[in-house]
């Protein structure tokens, strides 16, 4: 997967190259991350990277010149590397809420320019002349897109094939998906007289399965039932919700 991000401050995405799973892809080149920096095309002597705006008012807005030469270098690029034309995502607060199927989208489309905005963002005609997709991740205020920059080039990154080491933690992702993960449980096996449950000590596979099942929707119908209306249960799950929530009717 390519992707070019846009950013004033392209160090703070080290904390995604540097370790882990993206870092161990982007060695691999499962994944190829490339920066540019608005403020390497400033040719006034203060290297100004923002602006003014009409109407006056708080704060600052990306300066236009700078920031479309940073957005047509990286979509040049992208058609450089990939010979595909890459979808350009601005992550902004006015954007579409980011969950699963949203990544899901975004890890299939091709090449990426991911654009992380400063200050109180960027001029409308750049939005409408320059960006295909708004994003946001959530309804609370940051101080600029960086980091939900990087909490979406992980989350589509982890569907890469291959990406992900341990395939099968993939795979129980899509199993569970659209679900709240179960309770899980490691050494000791008693932690001030709490106790693993017997089941998952049992070695009776099936048991467990059918268990941490059971768990998942037990705990979506208690703490999100939201995720349940978009999510139809076979008859298995259906019966197995039923008997958690009769152990669990107050
Ligand atoms: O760039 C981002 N944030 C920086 C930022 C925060 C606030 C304002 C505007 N403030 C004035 C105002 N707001 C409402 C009315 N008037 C502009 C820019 C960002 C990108 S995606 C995302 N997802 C979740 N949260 C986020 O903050 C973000």
């Amino acid at each position: 997967m390519w992707i070019g991000v846009v950013s004033l401050f392209p160090e703070m995405f080290d904390a995604l190259t540097q370790q882990g799973v993206i870092g161990r892809a982007v060695e691999k080149q499962r994944i190829a991350l490339e920066f540019w920096n608005p403020r390497d095309y400033a040719t006034d002597r203060h290297r100004s990277v923002d602006d003014r705006p009409y109407g006056g008012g708080p704060g600052m807005l990306m300066k236009v010149d700078t920031l479309r030469a940073a957005i047509f270098a990286a979509r040049e690029r992208a058609q450089k590397a990939t010979g595909l034309v890459p979808t350009v995502i601005y992550l902004s607060p006015q954007g579409r809420k980011l969950d699963q199927q949203g990544v899901q989208a975004l890890a299939s489309a091709g090449p990426l320019v991911v654009v992380a905005g400063r200050y109180e963002g960027i001029d409308e005609r750049v939005v409408e002349s320059d960006i295909d997709e708004e994003w946001s991740i959530g309804d609370y205020v940051l101080s600029g897109g960086e980091l939900p920059a990087m909490v979406l080039i992980d989350a589509a990154a982890r569907l890469i094939p291959g990406v992900l080491g341990h395939q099968d933690s993939a795979v129980e992702d899509s199993f569970n998906d659209g679900l709240l993960d179960c309770p899980h449980y490691t050494r000791p096996e008693v932690i001030d007289g709490r106790q693993v449950p017997d089941v998952l000590l049992s070695g009776n596979h099936a048991a467990i399965k059918r268990w941490r099942l059971k768990q998942s929707l037990g705990r979506t119908w208690q703490r999100r039932p939201d995720l349940l209306e978009g999510r139809p249960l076979d008859a298995e799950q259906r019966k197995l919700l039923n008997e958690f929530i009769e152990e669990h009717a107050l």
